[in-house]
Parts: structure tokens; C-alpha cells; sequence
């Protein structure tokens, strides 16, 4: 009897990749504090109290525990003013205690978000969302590099350390991570395209794609007929679902069972989530070893 084998894609271990990385922020950490510098330290603050965030500033905070790096968390009411917060981002900016600093988004309404971000000393943003580290990975001067497009780099170079000339698409334009990451293929010597929400014919630019990125936060969006054969496909989506037994389940951008035919693929959860966590521990050691 014939037995259809169908070819699976290699899904990629965000969650082992992440702890490599730790491994490596870790030894940083000690040795840094072997030199006699101050302990490397993040600090989050989160304003409000959205449940997600609460889970994810947790994470953040075990995070530095793990790799041996000091950690404070701020979490302040959600009727906090801008002028409250922009005063607290002054003080962490002046604390030599303090290496990162990482303002929970989305803030509340009544908070300008671009305001506080452009408070941060761009040496501490860890999130790299301040102008000045944006500027710097747009022209590739170096500076602080966002943690999620970063880690969907790692995560492509895990696969594939030589991207030259591949055809990228970008499904998503945020500033968080379609453009940086955009930004950082082209570097690579992609070509890349941007897509959105008004791109035309969407499937079929996905098709031509060696490398796809999604980040549109619609779940399952990229559907098997739009991943080319051999393409690596990489789900930066997180959204929660009510699954059929009535549980909640994460899912991605990309409908994971039916791209197997890709050469690889990120799953939702463990492939870019732990990644942005781990390279937000890097760029805080980072941030300590320039500072
Ligand atoms: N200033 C700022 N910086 C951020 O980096 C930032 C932020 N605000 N606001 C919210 C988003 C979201 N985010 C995640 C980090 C880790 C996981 C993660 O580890 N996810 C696990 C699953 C976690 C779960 O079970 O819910 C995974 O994908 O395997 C997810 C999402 C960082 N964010």
C-alpha cells in the first residue's frame, strides 16, 4: 500500500533559540558585574491594569531573574497624568541603577504615547522605539533595535543565515514591527515589499515571496494558497481564541496546518513571543555595556 507522506515544514523553536540567547545574556551579565559594574538593570512600567499586560510585564520580570539581571516594576493607576509619568521617565532616566527602561503600550487613552516615548534617554530605550534608535537602525548606525522584529530576524537566520537577494514580504506597517523589521531585511540584501490592509492582490504577492513576515494581528490571515513551496514564513500574530472545547487558544497570522509545504515556519505560541522577551534582555545588556 502506498502511503501518502506529505513533506512538513521544520517549525522553528522560538522557545530554544530564546533560551540560547539567555544563556549567552547571562554570561554577559556576570561578566559585567565581574568588571565591577552595576548589575544590569530593567525597569517596566505599566500604567492601567489590562490583564494581557499584567501576564506580559510578568514575564518580563521573570525574564531578568532567569539571566541575573536586576528588574523594577512601576505599575502606576490608570488615571495616572502624562505629567506623573513623564516625571517618573525622568527619574528612571537619571538612575545609574537603571539600564532599560520599557513603558507597557498601549498606554492609556488620555497619555500621548509618542510624548513618552520621546521622554526615554534613546541609551536606555530598550524597546527601541525612541526617533533616535530608529534613525540609527534606518541608516544603519547601530543604536538599540526593537526586540520582535530583531527576534524574527534571529529566528529567519536560524534557518537561513544568507538571505541576499531573497524576495521578503512584510504583512503589517506598524512601528513596533512591520517597519523595523522591513528595515532590517533590506539591510540583510532582501528585497523587500511592505504590505497592508490596501494592498492589492495580497495573496498573490505572498505567493512570489521567499520570505514572509505577518503582522497584522488577524488570526490565520495567510492561508496555505498564499505560501510559495519552500518559502519560510515567519507568525508574529498573538491573538486569542475560544477554541472549539470552549478553551482559549493562541493563535498566529498564518494558518499553521496548512503552510507544511513551506520550508519553515514560526508556531504561535514558542516561536517569535519568547524571542521578543529574549532580545529585550539583550538590548538591556547591551544598554549596561554602553552606558
Ligand atoms: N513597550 C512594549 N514592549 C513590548 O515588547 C510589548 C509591549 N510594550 N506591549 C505588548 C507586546 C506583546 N509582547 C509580547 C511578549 C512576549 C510574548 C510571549 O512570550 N508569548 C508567548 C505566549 C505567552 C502566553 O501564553 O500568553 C509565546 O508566544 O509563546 C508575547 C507578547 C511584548 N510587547
Amino acid at each position: 500500500m502506498l502511503v501518502e507522506c506529505p513533506h512538513m515544514a521544520e517549525t522553528i523553536d522560538g522557545r530554544a533559540l530564546a533560551r540560547s540567547i539567555d544563556e549567552q545574556t547571562k554570561a554577559e551579565v556576570e561578566a559585567l558585574v565581574a568588571a565591577g559594574h552595576n548589575r544590569p538593570g530593567l525597569t517596566v512600567i505599566l500604567v492601567g491594569d489590562d490583564p494581557a499586560s499584567d501576564v506580559y510585564v510578568r514575564h518580563k520580570v521573570k525574564a531578568c531573574d532567569r539571566v541575573g539581571m536586576r528588574s523594577t516594576e512601576h505599575r502606576l493607576p490608570a488615571s495616572t497624568t502624562q505629567e506623573e509619568l513623564l516625571a517618573l521617565i525622568d527619574r528612571v532616566n537619571a538612575s545609574e541603577h537603571v539600564h532599560g527602561i520599557l513603558v507597557q503600550v498601549p498606554l492609556p487613552g488620555h497619555i500621548d504615547e509618542r510624548a513618552v516615548i520621546d521622554a526615554i534617554d534613546p541609551a536606555k530605550d530598550v524597546d527601541g522605539f525612541h526617533p533616535v534608535n530608529v534613525g540609527r537602525l534606518s541608516t544603519g548606525t547601530g543604536g538599540i533595535w526593537p526586540c520582535t522584529p530583531h527576534g524574527c530576524i534571529k529566528l529567519l537566520q536560524s534557518v537561513e543565515p544568507d538571505v541576499e537577494g531573497l524576495d521578503a514580504l512584510v504583512i503589517g506597517r506598524s512601528n513596533i514591527v512591520g517597519k523595523p523589521v522591513a528595515m532590517m531585511l533590506t539591510a540583510l540584501g532582501c528585497t523587500v515589499t511592505i504590505a497592508h490592509s490596501k494592498t492589492r492582490d495580497l495573496p498573490g504577492k505572498a505567493r512570489q515571496a521567499d520570505i514572509i513576515v505577518a503582522a497584522t494581528g488577524i488570526p490565520e490571515m495567510v492561508k496555505g494558497d498564499w505560501v510559495k513551496e519552500g518559502a519560510i514564513v515567519i507568525d508574529v500574530g498573538i491573538t486569542r481564541i475560544e477554541g472549539k472545547d470552549g478553551k482559549d487558544r493562541l493563535v498566529g497570522d498564518v494558518a499553521f496546518e496548512e503552510v507544511q509545504h513551506a520550508r519553515a515556519v514560526t508556531p504561535v505560541p514558542g516561536g517569535v513571543g519568547p524571542m521578543t522577551i529574549a532580545m529585550l534582555l539583550a538590548n538591556t545588556v547591551q544598554a549596561a555595556l554602553s552606558g
